[in-house]
């Protein structure tokens, strides 16, 4: 089993407890604690970042924004109380099952 398999089940686990911590002690429960509009903002700022670093050749750099994306999107399900397991089930869900095949599917049904 690689190192990297439990990484997103701990961050959820450590992103539920910060739910009760003090936002002066955790930069989660601060983000929490500032609400959906506060969390989204930094999903915005995030994204506007992996853009600009797609833009060059440093794989480190895009590697590095990505996880501030990950971590900001994770930070939003803790805030609905949801994990990044509910994620992995879907896209677990949709192994096998073809992109185009899945949208043909969506627009038959109309
Ligand atoms: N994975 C992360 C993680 N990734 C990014 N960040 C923080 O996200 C913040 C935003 O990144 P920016 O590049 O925008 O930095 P910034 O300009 O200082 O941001 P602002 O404070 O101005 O919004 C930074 O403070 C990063 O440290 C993270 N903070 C926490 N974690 C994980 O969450 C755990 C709990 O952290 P705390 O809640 O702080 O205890 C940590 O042990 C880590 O495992």
């Amino acid at each position: 089993m690689a190192d990297t398999d439990h990484v997103l089940a701990t961050l959820d686990r450590v992103l539920a407890e910060r739910c009760e911590a003090d936002p002066s002690e955790s930069y989660t429960a601060r983000l929490l604690s500032g609400g959906v509009a506060a969390i989204l903002a930094k999903i915005e700022e995030e994204s506007g970042e992996v853009i600009e670093a797609a833009g060059d050749s440093d794989d480190a750099h895009l590697i590095h924004e990505i996880a501030d994306l990950w971590f900001h999107t994770m930070v939003l399900l803790t805030h609905r109380r949801l994990s990044a397991d509910d994620v992995l089930a879907e896209l677990g869900r949709r192994f096998g099952m073809s992109g185009l095949a899945e949208k043909a599917a969506r627009q038959r049904q109309g």
